[in-house]
């Protein structure tokens, strides 16, 4: 067991799963697997298998809440439990490109307690413990850009940014939009029709480390460790713009 922080821990087994996947892509790449679903599939299996290893060596009374493992519901009595998406945006990794993502979280107690999201494709990891200072904008009118999703773009977000007379930026990930956030290169992150909790724990660990806001669509808390890990809405944007992103989610809601 290494004498890691859980924040810290959370960065390594990130970083180093990001590492495994690349890895994983430039195999078969290289062997001439042309099969996008066959690459999905060994990047899960192979990212869910390095996670869960390393958790079980390093946190052995854990429990672990995964997109690719079952689950057995014990973690509701458990007072630490890591909610982990191996890999995230796995059609983008699939496909070569670098919008994807390693998801590590661990809650505790009721709330996130730390958080980081390796993004492999860019060779970065945003982390609770050290999260990245969001950069200013110039100028605090100007049009708001929201990540929307390049696969599920929904229609309540389509509308959202109608009514906010913004812009959009399409990318694949959960983890990658809300850190596209934190990094600055959009505004804001609205989703809607569906995400479990491994989709956003973790970014949404990174995104509150690094001061933003961040709600569900009805502008309620994210809760984790639910009996039920749907969590199918969320909004991430800078505090100085969530009255007007919010104010656009209520009017196309209420168009809807
Ligand atoms: N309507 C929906 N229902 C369930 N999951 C969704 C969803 N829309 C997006 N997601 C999940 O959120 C992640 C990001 O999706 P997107 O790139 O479209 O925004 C993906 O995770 P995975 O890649 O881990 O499956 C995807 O499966
Ligand atoms: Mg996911």
């Amino acid at each position: 067991m290494s004498g890691l922080t859980d924040a810290a821990l959370a960065a390594d087994i990130a970083e180093a799963a990001g590492q495994v996947l690349l890895a994983v892509r430039e195999e078969l790449l290289d062997s001439g697997a042309e099969d996008q679903r066959a690459i999905a599939k060994a990047g899960d299996q192979r990212a869910q298998d390095f996670i869960a290893e390393r958790l079980a060596a390093e946190r052995p009374q854990d429990a672990v809440l995964s997109e690719e493992a079952k689950d057995d519901l014990s973690r509701l009595d458990a007072a630490r439990v890591w909610i982990i998406d191996p890999l995230d945006g796995t059609k983008e990794f699939s496909q070569g490109r670098h919008d994807w993502a390693v998801h590590v979280a661990l809650w505790e107690d009721g709330e996130l307690a730390a958080g980081a999201v390796a993004l492999p494709g860019i060779g970065q990891t945003l982390r609770s413990d050290d999260p990245p200072a969001v950069p200013a904008r110039e100028d605090d009118s100007a049009p708001l850009r929201f990540a929307i999703s390049r696969s599920h773009p929904s229609e309540l977000i389509t509308a959202v940014i109608e009514e906010s007379g913004g812009g959009s930026v399409a990318m694949g990930s959960a983890g990658f939009k809300v850190c596209a956030v934190v990094r600055g290169e959009a505004d804001a992150y609205v989703h809607a029709g569906g995400q479990f909790e491994w989709d956003s724990a973790a970014p949404i660990a990174v995104a509150r480390a690094a001061g933003l806001f961040a709600s569900r669509l009805d502008g309620s808390p994210m809760r984790y460790n639910q009996r039920d890990v749907y969590l199918p809405d969320l909004i991430v944007c800078r505090p100085a713009d969530a009255d007007r992103v919010r104010a656009a989610v209520d009017a196309a809601t209420a168009r809807a």
